[in-house]
């Protein structure tokens, strides 16, 4: 049985169908994240499983109890959720206790003691209870509000883009207090971003989402490392793309000839792989050139600190034509510079995708 179950659900604002035959299984106490790009549907979705918006078809279920589906209807209040936006909504004259007692059935009087072990969830100390949410940090008041949407023990919990107002050094840390908070809690979460490393990082499932409709549901590592279709695979990260023939068992391309691993097609394809995959080695004169090392000139490099983005020109065609150009990202120390010389060999495995229609495969 599913924490949360949503089945051909179909939902439009007027003529605009936003929702095309969606189905999500997101199991008990687990976090499930949708990524997709601005107006495929991500936040339309989290209204119809809060009960905000009427779908046109499907159901949805929590824990097996149906909440919207032919002939049935549970109101939003009624449903048990909690719901967490990008920013927390507090009400500005009553205090952080105030606030979060607000959630509690019965309020502050009914449940004694409630308000600090909510505020020792989020892993705010007890005296914030008589601080206005002025006196607090942006993090801090999404942890008031979390605690806030907590309070009545939800069974499923809704977070729509709750860190984006944040800044980066904010939202890691409040991401972290969020996420064990929502752990203590055996809460089912369905978290709606269009950030990709918040995506990977908070999940255990993670849902992509294109034009309304879900394309791909996995553990995060798993659709990073296998990405369904090219689209995919570059809007979870930065993709190296190469032109390449495969014959079932290799792949021929600017970046060397590759195993194949499933699938196997034949033919020309587009070769992907994401820059980390990419080493790079040093090329010094008395050197003989590694195996299925391909030789490479730096073109330029990007530093961020903790890694170099390093552009390679990959002249393996004996004219000296250059047949590709390339991203590596590569440890911040020790990287190459503009002009070196290098090898590049690929770790792991690369992901085929069929070839462009009307781009001709250059063969390495
Ligand atoms: N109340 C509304 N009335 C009419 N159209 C709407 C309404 N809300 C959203 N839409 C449209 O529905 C589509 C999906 O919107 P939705 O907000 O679900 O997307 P989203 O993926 O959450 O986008 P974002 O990441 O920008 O928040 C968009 O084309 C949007 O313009």
């Amino acid at each position: 049985m599913s924490g949360l179950e949503v089945r051909g659900v179909t939902a439009r604002y007027g003529d605009n169908v936003v929702l095309r035959d969606v189905d999500l299984d997101v199991a008990p106490g687990t976090t499930t994240a949708i990524l997709g790009p601005s107006g495929c549907g991500k936040t339309t979705l989290l209204r119809v499983v809060a009960g905000f918006h009427r779908p046109d078809d499907g159901r949805v279920a929590f824990d097996g109890r149906p909440v919207v589906a032919p002939g049935a209807w549970t109101p939003p209040e009624k449903r048990g959720i909690g719901y967490l936006a990008q920013e927390g909504n507090l009400f500005p004259h009553l205090s952080v206790g105030e606030n979060i007692a607000f959630g509690l059935p019965g309020g502050m009087r009914r449940s004694p003691g409630r308000v600090e072990e909510l505020l020792e969830l989020v892993g705010l100390p007890a005296d914030f209870r008589e601080r206005r949410p002025d006196q607090l940090s942006g993090g801090q008041q999404q942890r008031v509000a979390l605690a806030r949407s907590l309070a009545p023990e939800p069974k499923v919990m809704l977070l729509d883009e709750p860190f984006s107002a944040l800044d980066a050094a904010l939202r890691s840390s409040t991401r972290r207090a969020v996420a064990d908070a929502l752990a203590a809690q055996d809460v089912t979460v369905l978290l709606v971003t269009h950030d990709q490393g918040e995506a990977l990082s908070f999940a255990d499932q993670l849902a992509i989402m294109r034009s309304g409709n879900i394309v791909q549901v996995g553990p995060p590592r798993e659709v990073y490392e296998h990405p369904v279709d090219r689209d995919t695979a570059s809007f979870l990260g930065d993709l190296v793309v190469v032109p390449g023939v495969a014959d079932g068992r290799v792949v021929r391309s600017p970046l060397g000839t590759l195993p194949q691993v499933d699938p196997k097609p034949h033919g020309p394809v587009q070769v992907a792989v994401r820059p980390e995959q990419l080493a790079l080695t040093p090329v010094t004169d008395d050197q003989a050139s590694g195996a299925g090392r391909i030789p490479a000139v730096v073109r330029s490099t990007e530093y961020f600190g903790h890694d170099v983005l390093v552009e390679l020109e990959l002249p393996a065609d004996p004219s000296g034509r250059v047949t590709a150009t390339v991203l590596a990202r590569v440890p911040g120390d020790g990287s190459p510079g503009p002009g070196d010389q290098v090898e590049v060999s690929v770790r792991g495995d690369a992901r085929l995708f069929p070839a462009a229609s009307g781009e001709e495969p250059e063969r390495a």
